[in-house]
C-alpha cells in the first residue's frame, strides 16, 4: 500500500535566549523560549535520505542567539518577524516558518538601600524578580509574502468574589448543580489575539499593544455582571476588539476554576458564602472566538 507523505515541519523547539541589555546600570532583560518550525520542499529529505534542502536544526538554534546578539530583541513578536522572514527569504526550499515564543517577564527588585551601585529611587538596576503573573506567547508565521501574528498571554488567574451568577440552565433527571444567584467566579485565562498587520505597513506597536489588549482583558473581567462565564468570555473579547483597531479577532479560554461551599452544619455553623473549597478538577472549559465581521478567523480551535 503506497503512503503519502503528509504535512510536515520542523526545527529547533525551546530554545531558551536571555538577551541583558547593559547600555546604562539600568539593566534591561529580554526571556524568551523560541520555537522555529520549518516546511517546505522536503519531501526528499523524508523520502530519499538527500539532507540538500534540510537546514539543521542546530543552526535555526544558532540563528537565535545570532540574532539576539546582533538585532536585539525589541519585543518577541519583531524578534519572531525577524526569524521567520530570514529563514524563508534565505532558503529556497524552505516556504514556510512558524515561529512561537513564550516569553517571561521580570519585574526589578527594590531596596532602599542608597549606596552608589543602585540608581534612581529605589531600584536595583541589575537584580530582577521573575514576574509570578502570566507568561506572554507570541506566534508569527511567514509564507514569503504575508505574515500573521498571533499574541497572547496564558496563565493569568484572577477571581471575581461576587458579581456571579448562574442559574436558568438545562434541567434533567442528572442535574444537581444547585443555581447560584451569588458565587465566586475564577478563572486562568489563556488568550489568543490576531492582529490585522500582515507585513505591508510599519509594524505596531507590540509591546504597547500587549499592554493595552491585557488592561482590556482584566478591566471586562472585573466590570460584567456575570450571568455564566461564557457571557464574561464574549464580554472580554469584545472589550478587546472595541478599543484595539489593530486586532481583528480574539481566541479565549477559560477554565471554571470551581469554589465550592463548604458545608459547615456539621459544626454547627452557618457558611454565609465565606468559607469554599477551591477544587482543582474536574473543571468546566470555556471556550471561544470574538472576531470581526467579515474577518475569517485564523487562530487555530485547539
Ligand atoms: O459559567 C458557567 N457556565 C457553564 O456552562 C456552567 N456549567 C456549570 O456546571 N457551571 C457553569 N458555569
Amino acid at each position: 500500500m503506497a503512503h503519502v507523505l503528509g504535512q510536515n515541519q520542523y526545527g529547533k523547539a525551546e530554545t531558551r535566549v536571555v538577551r541583558i541589555y547593559r547600555d546604562s546600570t539600568r539593566h534591561e532583560i529580554k526571556d524568551l523560549n523560541v520555537s522555529v518550525a520549518l516546511s517546505g520542499d522536503l519531501d526528499d529529505v523524508h523520502l530519499t535520505g538527500s539532507n540538500a534542502n534540510c537546514l539543521p536544526t542546530d543552526t535555526t538554534k544558532n540563528t537565535v542567539y545570532a540574532f539576539a546578539k546582533e538585532h536585539g530583541i525589541e519585543s518577541a513578536e519583531a524578534f519572531g518577524i525577524h526569524l521567520a522572514r530570514h529563514f524563508v527569504d534565505n532558503n529556497e526550499p524552505i516556504h514556510r516558518a512558524r515561529i512561537r515564543i513564550e516569553e517571561y517577564t521580570w519585574d526589578r527588585i527594590r531596596t532602599p538601600d542608597s549606596s552608589a551601585r543602585f540608581i534612581g529611587s529605589e531600584e536595583v538596576g541589575h537584580s530582577f524578580v521573575r514576574n509570578g503573573g502570566e507568561i506572554r506567547t507570541a506566534q508569527i508565521t511567514y509564507d514569503g509574502s504575508r505574515f500573521e501574528v498571533i499574541t497572547g498571554l496564558k496563565e493569568l488567574t484572577v477571581m471575581n468574589s461576587t458579581n456571579s451568577e448562574f442559574w436558568g440552565y438545562i434541567k434533567d433527571k442528572y442535574t444537581t448543580l444547585k443555581e447560584a444567584y451569588d458565587r465566586i467566579l475564577a478563572t486562568q485565562v489563556t488568550a489568543r489575539w490576531a492582529h490585522s498587520w500582515s507585513g505591508e505597513e510599519t509594524q505596531p506597536n507590540w509591546e504597547r499593544s500587549y499592554t493595552h489588549v491585557r488592561r482590556h482583558l482584566l478591566e471586562a473581567f472585573a466590570e460584567t455582571y456575570s450571568y455564566s462565564l461564557q457571557q464574561t468570555l464574549h464580554a472580554m473579547g469584545s472589550r478587546v476588539l472595541n478599543n484595539r483597531a489593530e486586532i481583528d479577532e480574539v481566541r479565549l479560554e477559560l477554565p471554571n476554576k470551581h469554589h465550592f461551599l463548604v458545608d459547615l452544619e456539621p459544626f454547627g455553623l452557618k457558611n454565609n458564602n465565606e468559607v469554599y473549597f477551591a477544587a482543582d478538577r474536574p473543571y468546566g472549559l470555556i471556550e471561544g472566538t470574538v472576531h470581526r465581521e467579515g474577518v475569517v478567523p485564523v487562530i487555530p480551535v485547539a
